[in-house]
């Protein structure tokens, strides 16, 4: 059996969040010297940092919370397919590639270069991406990106397009050491039950 490959950014002090952000933070509140027993910890983080899924609230109010979303979408069969630093994806740029059977699709763009820098502009998805997408049968769509729209959007087209034809967004993934081909994924949100997004554990292993 193939070895589990971890595609999350691991989360410390460090991680760059979206411009004005909560900034992430692990401390232990409550060390081992003064409980007597045990070190423990505190999370302050936002529900987008590093490797997320998005739910349907962060983008519309009347939209899914993270704990109404099918585990099933996240854990399963996925296609990684290589698309070099893209000026955007659209379907002229998928239109070479296979995606019979495919229901999970992660995308490897390497367009976000340093991640110890919030990137200034990322390739955008096209919002006629989603049609074309949803009709192949997609409804995960992973990226190495920390959004699937322009940074500076507030319309959030390819959010709400995505969303309209069935498919589901996983951000933040780190693909640079990853082949195009066939895996199975594991990208399990936490059971939020109001949340906007969750960070998620990514990993991949080869089939
Ligand atoms: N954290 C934010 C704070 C302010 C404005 C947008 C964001 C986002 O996260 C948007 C991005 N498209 C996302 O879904 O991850
Ligand atoms: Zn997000
Ligand atoms: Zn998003």
């Amino acid at each position: 059996m193939n070895p589990w490959i971890d595609i999350s950014q691991p989360l410390d002090n460090r991680i760059v969040v979206w411009p004005g952000d909560t900034p992430f933070s692990y401390k232990v509140t409550w060390s081992k010297e003064e409980s007597g027993s045990v070190n423990v910890g505190q999370i302050t983080m936002s529900t987008h940092t590093g490797t997320h899924i998005d739910a349907p609230f962060h983008f519309d109010n009347d939209g899914k919370r993270v704990i109404e979303l099918d585990v099933n979408l996240y854990i399963g069969r996925a296609r990684v397919i290589h698309l070099p630093k893209p000026s955007s994806i659209g379907i002229k740029e998928l239109s070479g590639v296979e995606l019979e059977g495919v229901t999970r699709l992660l995308i490897r763009t390497d367009a976000w270069t340093d991640r110890s820098v919030f990137p200034a502009a990322i390739p955008e998805i096209e919002p006629e991406l989603a049609y074309y997408l949803g009709n192949k049968g997609i409804q995960l769509l992973g990226l190495d990106l920390p959004s699937v729209d322009p940074i500076d959007s507030k319309e959030l087209s390819a959010h709400h397009e995505l969303t309209r034809h069935g498919i589901h967004i996983l951000e933040g993934l780190v693909l640079d050491h990853i082949d195009s081909g066939d895996y199975e994924l594991a990208a399990l949100p936490l059971s939020l039950v109001e949340a906007d997004g969750s960070p998620v554990r990514a990993v991949l292993r080869r089939v």
